[in-house]
């Protein structure tokens, strides 16, 4: 799948990102989201393959483009066997955030990426639009920490883990009042937080690297940020369990259906049957093989956003692969038209 895919994948996400970029700081989130779903779709129906989406923005109803079902690539077209052998490609599976952070990148803060993560059919978890409770961290304290244990129980076995002391931990939790109570055991364990507006996706691949000074993401953020972070994580060997939250009354802010009841009810619908299950990275992405590519649109820690050159723009994204044990930096200069230069700084 990487082979065949590699670089358009790549292409997804870089063109996902020069469109969203455009539109950094200019206090539209609604236009950054679009321009980015329009270009990640546009790239993706270029590419020979049958994908589907399982990770969108919506049901067809409430989404013109990428929702949840729609087939993308060359071979998914009606007229598909005149270009392409179907019977010899797979059928993959794609979970999108074409703009995740879109109001980092409206307010022009850091932090924004054009995220995917792709699969074969059935190999990532069709998260249904409800929150998640999340827990990421490194790969050293993977299986050691747990979602069911208190965050002052996860932080003594993290400064185990990692061989440092709570003090020198950093958690990143989402600064909203359902996390208020979060926060102060954190800080009371003695560790330190670091509040996020928005971009848990991003916190949670922070987890995965040394050398970011983040040591976990702690907190209830959406649940399809929760299964492309979980691709991420489960590729690079770290820690990642999440557990669908159902509750208006424990999210607090945000659009989350009117009860608890008619939420178990719509879990139920889509199969879900424990709704309190708690799921690894290895179920939330659970493929044979399994790809996640992000291009940063706003810098953040371990990418730069897109910088525009007269004539061209520069990228960098980060693609982790399952099937080749990868984690690449690819730095692409793209070059529009006929620049008169092609920037390097
Ligand atoms: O910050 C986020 C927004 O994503 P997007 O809509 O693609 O720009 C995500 O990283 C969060 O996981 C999540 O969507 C958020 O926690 C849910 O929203 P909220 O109700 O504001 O907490
Ligand atoms: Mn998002
Ligand atoms: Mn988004």
């Amino acid at each position: 799948m990487e082979n065949t895919l590699g670089l358009e994948i790549i292409e997804v996400v870089e063109q996902a990102a020069i469109a969203s970029a455009r539109l950094m700081g200019k206090g539209d989130k609604n236009e950054a989201d679009r321009v980015a779903v329009e270009a990640m779709r546009e790239r993706m129906n270029k590419i020979y393959m049958r994908g589907r989406i399982v990770i969108g923005e919506g049901e067809r109803d409430d989404a013109p483009m990428l929702y949840i079902g729609e087939e993308v690539g060359i071979c998914s077209r009606p007229d598909a066997a005149d270009f392409c052998n179907i019977e010899e490609l797979i059928e993959i599976d794609i979970a999108v955030d074409p703009c995740e952070g879109t109001n980092l990148c409206a307010y022009g803060q850091p932090g924004s990426m054009a995220v995917l993560a792709i699969s074969e059919k059935g190999g990532l978890f069709a998260a249904p639009d409800f929150y998640m409770k999340k827990l990421a961290a490194p790969p050293a304290a993977k299986g050691k920490v747990d979602i069911n244990k208190s965050a002052t129980e996860n932080l003594k076995i993290l400064s185990e883990c990692l061989d440092r002391s709570i003090d020198e931990l950093v958690v990143v939790v989402m600064k909203r009042d359902r996390h208020n109570d979060l926060i102060k055991e954190i800080r009371d364990a003695g560790a330190r937080v670091q509040l996020i507006s928005d971009g848990d996706v991003g916190a949670a691949i922070n987890c995965g690297f040394a050398g970011t000074n983040i040591h976990a993401l702690m907190g209830i953020g959406a649940a399809p940020e929760g299964v492309i972070s979980a691709a991420a994580l489960r590729c690079l060997g770290a820690h990642f369990q999440g557990q669908l939250i159902y509750d208006p009354e424990v999210v607090k802010t945000g659009l989350i259906g009117e009860s608890k009841e008619a939420n178990i009810a719509r879990l139920k619908e889509m199969g879900i049957t424990d709704p309190d299950k708690v799921y690894t990275a290895e179920e939330l992405a659970s493929g044979e093989t399994v790809l996640f590519a992000g291009t940063g649109i706003t810098p953040g820690n371990i990418m730069n956003g897109v910088r525009f050159f007269k004539g061209g723009a520069r990228t960098q994204t980060l693609v982790i692969s399952s099937q080749s044990k990868t984690a690449r930096f690819v730095d692409t200069i793209h070059m529009f038209d006929q620049p008169k230069i092609v920037q390097l700084h």
